[in-house]
């Protein structure tokens, strides 16, 4: 389904409850599964963490998890410490693309039985559950922190507990520090020094605990980027979010402060994003610690004419699409001039944005969330629009809300 999206004036002040962390939820639904005396409240109602629900729920011997990269590497540890049981892994095409390598070398020298039904180092996997009896394994560090929190995750019930050692520039580390505060939450103790992590086996806290999922950082990114884009004054009230994060894309509050966008957070636990002045400089941003922010900084840059410089983006390449070319295809269509390279994107400053483009989303989320706020701009259509449900499924309903309009 296609949407057009009408240049529209929001309301002044507006309030949204966001649905809980997709990362939070995917890697506290796999610990629950291990540790089930724990309730969750808040869990993300997206695809990915419904995937992740039913995959570690369901019996089949076949599970596909779509587009959901944390649930296929969260997964792929989980399967493999579950002893006696087959199970193949698969997902969507672009899953098919997305390498898993270096968590699959890293599980096999822990001794975990995987094989690769398709294509070397890509999924599908083919998983024979077994107890794992090493407990120190190096791997690659600079790909995906993915790999890592999988392995974190499962390390409490490996015998002798785990230590990696990590090589090379650590990538998305407040991901890996997310994983470590959440085995923390439960009682799990662990320690992150320079390169080496280590998890001790068990969990010294064993009491019933009810863990709240703050809501998602990086879907309230599209909320800074509306308001960043609106007339000087405008205020929108996002739900439920805490001063102390543990997602590295609470960092929108100082990348949005060069934008003039001020974040007040609330005794209710709301944060209060408001408009106080414009800005034109230019914006330079390393997002290494933060990638999936990265489409929605460009798109606010180019809406409001200001060049960027993003670096850290090495990783945009292996995600939902390669986000990097993305961007470029669909920024030049609405008139923009931007150079990437592999792990860099340079967008020129443009004075005008050409009106009703079709915006292409690659089945990624992003793709579709990080461009709709141009609307404000000028008409724009966005292709095969129900893609966010990857992440934030009431996306188009709390736009809506907040004065945009939408026609299919
Ligand atoms: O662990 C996580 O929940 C995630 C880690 C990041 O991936 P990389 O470490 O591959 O950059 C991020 O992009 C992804 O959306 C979620
Ligand atoms: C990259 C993302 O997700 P995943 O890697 O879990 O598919 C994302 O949500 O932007």
């Amino acid at each position: 389904m296609h949407i057009t999206l009408q240049k529209s004036i929001i309301s002044k002040q507006s309030s949204i409850q966001i649905t809980g962390s997709k990362s939070e939820s995917n890697r506290l639904l796999l610990l629950k599964a291990l540790y089930p005396e724990m309730s969750l409240e808040n869990v993300s109602n997206s695809d990915d963490s419904n995937l992740m629900t039913n995959a570690l729920s369901t019996d089949s011997d076949v599970v596909d998890i779509n587009h959901a990269g944390t649930a296929m590497r969260f997964l792929t540890a989980y399967f493999s410490v579950q002893e006696g049981r087959d199970v193949t892994l698969t997902g969507s095409k672009r899953m098919k693309e997305r390498p898993i390598a270096v968590l699959v070398d890293a599980l096999r020298e822990l001794g975990a039985d995987i094989s690769y039904v398709e294509n070397e180092g890509l999924p599908p996997i083919k998983i024979k559950g077994k107890k794992l009896t090493k407990h120190k394994v190096a791997l690659k560090a600079n790909v995906s922190s993915q790999y890592i929190s999988a392995l974190l995750l499962i390390a409490s019930k490996l015998e002798n507990g785990l230590e990696l050692i990590l090589e090379g520039d650590i990538t998305s580390v407040p991901y890996i520090k997310m994983t470590l505060s959440l085995l923390d939450e439960i009682g799990v103790e662990s320690s992150f020094n320079e390169n080496v992590i280590t998890v001790k086996p068990g969990s010294k806290d064993q009491s019933p605990k009810t863990l709240t999922v703050e809501s998602d950082w990086s879907s309230a990114s599209y909320f800074f980027s509306i308001v960043a884009m609106s007339e000087i004054g405008t205020e929108i009230t996002i739900s439920s979010y805490k001063e102390n994060s543990l997602q590295g894309d609470s960092v929108l509050v100082d990348v949005y402060r060069h934008f003039g966008i001020s974040t007040v957070f609330n005794d209710n636990n709301s944060v209060t994003l408001k408009k106080e002045f414009s800005n034109l400089e230019p914006l330079t941003l390393n997002l290494k610690d933060a990638p999936d922010i990265a489409q929605t900084i460009a798109v606010t840059c180019f809406a409001i004419g200001i060049p960027c410089d993003l670096t850290g983006l090495h990783t945009l390449k292996i995600k939902e699409t390669d986000r990097l070319v993305a961007l470029k295809n669909e920024i030049e269509k609405l008139g923009g001039h931007v150079e990437i390279t592999g792990k860099s994107l340079h967008l020129a400053a443009s004075k005008t944005i050409n009106e009703s483009v079709s915006i292409a989303t690659y089945h990624d989320h992003r793709m579709a969330m990080a461009f709709a706020p141009l609307a404000l701009k000028t008409p724009i259509i966005i292709e095969d629009a129900m893609v966010v449900s990857k992440s934030y499924p009431a996306f188009w309903d709390d736009l809506k809300s907040i004065g945009f309009k939408i026609t299919k």
